[in-house]
């Protein structure tokens, strides 16, 4: 019997930043890249030396140009796919407390949607399961 070759797993951290209005936002991925167009949450890969949430405080100043401090962050769930080269885990954080107004610094677009409305926009296929979770929570 063979089995398959175990694909990397790839480490990646995601947060589903919160408004006033408990709406969520989603950041559309740009031109040019895997999935550009689809809907995400701000975020990316854990890199050498880091830890998740240094990460993304990282990713989320440089993707959008907010200051979020560690403690403002909370474990809500996590996303784990089987891409065809990769295995996904990513750890999703929620927030509704940080500093500046987010700006689409490395996406098309940026959009606060209500909960009831996150099906409306085309995600990665990791994401799916990730929605009934944050419906249920907001
Ligand atoms: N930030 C983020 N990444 C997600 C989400 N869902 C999901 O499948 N991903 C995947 O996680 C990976 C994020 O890596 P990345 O931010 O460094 O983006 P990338 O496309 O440049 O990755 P690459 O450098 O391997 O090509 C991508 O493969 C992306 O498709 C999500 O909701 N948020």
């Amino acid at each position: 019997m063979t089995t398959a070759p175990a694909k990397p797993i790839k480490l990646v951290v995601a947060c589903a930043l919160i408004d006033a209005d408990n709406r969520v936002l989603l950041a559309q991925r740009p031109e040019g890249r895997k999935m550009a167009g689809l809907w995400e949450f701000p975020g990316g890969k854990v890199e050498q030396g880091e830890t998740p949430e240094s990460a993304l405080i990282r990713e989320l100043e440089e993707e959008l140009g907010i200051t979020l401090p560690a403690r403002c962050l909370a474990p809500l769930t996590f996303a784990s796919h089987a891409y065809e080269d990769f295995h996904l885990l990513m750890p999703l954080y929620i927030s509704r407390t940080w500093e500046g107004d987010p700006e689409p610094l490395e996406f098309q677009a940026l959009k606060w949607v209500r909960a009831a409305r996150l099906r409306d926009y085309e995600m990665p296929p990791a994401d799916l399961p990730l929605i009934p979770i944050l419906q249920d929570w907001l």
